[in-house]
């Protein structure tokens, strides 16, 4: 039978880390559906234009507050109804969302084969990060082709018993997103120079680009990030620059103690490329982002993870990440210690990417069409 593959995605990361496979597939010639579940309206529509991917089917499943039973239950009846109606002879899903989950358990009830992207990444608690640990252990019980970003994510696999030849380690997918975007912002004057206004209005201060949307650090976690945030600001020598998630619990704290701070820039959730723009420019990150952290090694860029712990610890032991919790002392000490040491900033800076070399959708791709 002739290779059809039908791509699942729901929410931006998704978008981000399967853009790069969805290209390529395309242009080995290969039948490609592309189905949007929308879990995230428009964070997902801005990756996809800017891929220039049109979703062939589109559920459009966001619903205002909905419950992850009432989720679950409508992208299960949904996807059903797509897989019955366009019979892929394969289905690709990407790390832990709902979607992934529920496309690999309607693939299965349908006994279609699934490929998961970003397989292996384990924290070992399943209410942390909860639910994305349970729903990629599920969906690593139904596939048959484990794309495991990088060596330590296929040990896991094997740990769980996964046979050998249904691993394949691919690096980050990530990677691949964060060459074409900077690519593209090469290429084009417009998104070189989106940024012109914020390097003019902060001068020669250092840029500390900070993402902060993880339900772990909803509550007092957000409030110590705040207070840390203030207190780095009375350095006349910093600027930061803050993309606000959209979630109500992140954002109106953010707004309300940071937005009128004159060397604080607070942005609406960015388009891709001018956030890889921005993390080009930034002097370090702060973050509690998976891919924020996966990328800022490819540009040389320290990143101080905002969590207690990692699924993705492979940038703490390269050294180009350091885990500072939520907790106000280690923020400031560490930031301060970027700032004021060199040899501390050199050595986190080296820009090694431990997740991926950029050519993590080829070897994904290869293996799809060969297997
Ligand atoms: C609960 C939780 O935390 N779950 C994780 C979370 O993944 P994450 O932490 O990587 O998510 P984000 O930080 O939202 O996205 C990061 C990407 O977005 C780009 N970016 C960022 C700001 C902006 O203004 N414009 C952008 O374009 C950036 O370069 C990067 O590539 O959600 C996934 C799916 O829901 C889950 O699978 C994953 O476990």
């Amino acid at each position: 039978m002739k290779d059809h593959i039908l791509v699942l995605l729901g929410t931006r990361p998704e978008a981000i880390k399967l853009f790069p496979v969805i290209q390529r597939l395309k242009a080995e010639n290969v039948a490609v559906t592309v189905c949007a579940t929308a879990q995230h309206r428009e964070m997902l529509d801005q990756v996809l234009k800017l891929a220039q991917i049109a979703p062939d089917v589109d559920l459009n499943v966001m619903t205002p507050n909905q419950t992850l039973d009432h989720l679950s239950a409508r992208l299960l009846n949904e996807i059903g109804e797509v897989l019955g109606r366009v019979k892929p002879t394969r289905v690709v899903v990407q790390g832990d969302t709902a979607t992934a989950m529920i496309g690999a358990l309607a693939s299965y009830y349908h006994r279609i084969p699934v490929s998961h992207v970003e397989a292996g990444l384990r924290s070992g608690d399943i209410y942390a990060p909860f639910p994305e640990e349970v729903n990629r252990k599920i969906v690593c019980s139904i596939a048959d082709q484990h794309f495991a970003p990088t060596p330590r994510a296929a040990s896991a696999l094997r740990s769980e018993n996964v046979p050998e030849e249904r691993i394949h380690v691919t690096g980050n997918t990530v990677v691949d997103a964060l060459i074409l975007a900077k690519a593209m912002v090469e290429a084009d004057p417009c998104m070189s120079s989106r940024w012109d206004g914020v390097r003019e209005q902060h001068g020669n201060r250092r840029l500390i680009l900070v993402t902060c949307h993880r339900r772990e650090n909803f509550g007092g976690g957000v409030l110590n990030i705040v207070k840390a945030l203030e207190t780095i600001l009375a350095r006349e020598d910093v600027a930061i620059v803050l993309p606000v998630h959209p979630n109500p619990n992140v954002r109106d704290i953010f707004a309300s103690r940071l937005a009128h701070h004159p060397r604080v820039t607070l942005i609406s959730p960015q388009e891709y490329t001018d956030f890889v723009s921005l993390l080009s420019m930034s002097y370090l990150v702060l973050t509690d982002s998976g891919g924020v952290q996966e990328e800022a090694p490819t540009f040389g860029k320290p990143v101080l993870v905002m969590r207690e712990t990692t699924e993705r610890p492979e940038g703490l032991e390269a050294g180009t990440a350091l885990l500072v919790g939520a907790d106000y002392n280690k923020i400031v000490g560490e930031t301060f210690r970027l700032l004021d040491d060199e040899q501390s900033y050199a050595a986190m800076a080296r820009s090694h990417n431990p997740f991926g070399d950029g050519h993590a959708s080829e070897r994904i791709v290869k293996v799809l069409l060969h297997a």
